[in-house]
């Protein structure tokens, strides 16, 4: 049996937590031969809301739930922390932009970023859920700055499978058909969903549909579905975010399958163009629990002006934030 990993869970007693927690205690996130120990972080009036969850964890006797450690302080949370899932932020409510949120949520970040520096493993591997997701992640970052920036990310998962099942459902195929599907950018309405390097069963996806479709319905769709699902539930998307967490933290640990890729708001290099420093939303591929952004994709004309246009948001929103920005 291996040793015990510390997964840090931030807003732990909020709606996206009430899956995820279940989910990376039962094996699904870094598989069934990994125990873990849930480092539980929340603000204090949750603290009996969270304790009532860790009960729950407790009446599932899960093989690989070793402990548990439930509190309000996070220099106690990220002590010794190999993974964090940024959960912990306010959500949309109908008609805001998720960088509406900024205000309320960006002072989160820069404290997280900063027990994260002092207490948890130079290994770690975090993952920003919390919106707006790619800034926060940038402002985590900075605030660590004893940790290599490639260790936090922030989650389009939720965007990139949200996109693999509108172009399955158009084409009659299956989701297991298809790879290679891309979102570039901000986890906003500026996102760029890019079927051009998708395939179906190993074929181009692209000449399968039409351009109108794909165009000015397949894009819209993916990107204003967040807000489709906060207007039909009256509460932003939890099950399947916390599922694309958990896709997310999967694939960085264990890699990406063989001849795919996946969707990850990571620390740019420059490639594409895209400014160096922000994160941004690349195709890329994980081995060995590292990630490398797959290079040498042929642009369009038509893609770069949808990837420059989410990279001029984000470094909007960057801008935005300078003050938390060491
Ligand atoms: N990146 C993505 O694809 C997605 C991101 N989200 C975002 O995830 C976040 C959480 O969503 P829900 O779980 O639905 O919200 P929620 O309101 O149900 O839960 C959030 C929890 O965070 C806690 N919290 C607030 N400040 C905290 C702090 N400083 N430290 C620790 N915990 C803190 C709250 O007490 C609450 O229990 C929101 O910002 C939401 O917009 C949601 C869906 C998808
Ligand atoms: O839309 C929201 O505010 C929640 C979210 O990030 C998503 O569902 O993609």
């Amino acid at each position: 049996m291996k040793q015990p990993v510390r997964v840090v869970v931030t807003g732990a007693a909020g709606q996206i937590s009430y899956s995820l927690l279940f989910r990376i205690a039962a094996g699904e996130m870094l598989g069934s031969d990994q125990p873990v120990i849930l480092q539980m972080l929340e603000i204090t009036p949750a603290l009996e809301a969270l304790k009532g969850v860790a009960m729950e964890l407790d009446d599932c006797a899960f093989p690989l739930l070793h402990g548990m450690v439930i509190t309000d302080d996070p220099n106690v949370a990220y002590k010794d922390a190999d993974f964090a899932l940024l959960v912990g932020a306010r959500p949309r409510g109908p008609g805001m932009e998720r960088k509406d949120l900024l205000e309320a949520n960006a002072a989160i970040f820069s404290v997280q970023g900063k027990a994260i520096n002092e207490h948890a493993s130079r290994d770690i591997k975090v993952l920003v859920v919390g919106n707006p997701a790619n800034t926060n992640a940038l402002i985590a970052q900075r605030n660590a700055p004893d940790i290599n920036p490639r260790q936090f990310t922030a989650m389009t998962r939720l965007d990139h499978n949200r996109a693999l099942t509108q172009l399955a459902q158009k084409t009659g195929s299956s989701i297991n058909d298809i790879t290679k599907m891309t979102i570039w950018g901000n986890h906003s309405s500026t996102q760029y969903p890019d079927i051009s390097k998708a395939l179906i069963s190993g074929e181009a996806a692209e000449p399968k549909v039409e351009q109108d479709w794909y165009r000015n319905e397949f894009i819209p769709v993916v990107q204003q579905r967040g807000a489709a699902i906060i207007k039909a539930r009256g509460a932003s998307s939890a099950a399947s975010a916390a599922n694309a967490a958990i896709f997310h933290m999967r694939d960085w640990a264990l890699g990406t399958a063989e001849g795919d890729w996946a969707s990850m708001g990571v620390y740019s290099d420059g490639s594409y163009g895209i400014a160096e420093g922000l994160i941004y939303s690349f195709p890329c591929v994980c081995k060995n629990g590292d990630w490398e952004i797959v290079q040498g994709l042929e642009i369009s004309d038509f893609s770069s002006e949808k990837m420059k246009a989410t990279e001029t948001e984000l470094a909007e929103e960057r801008d935005a934030v300078a003050h938390l920005l060491p």
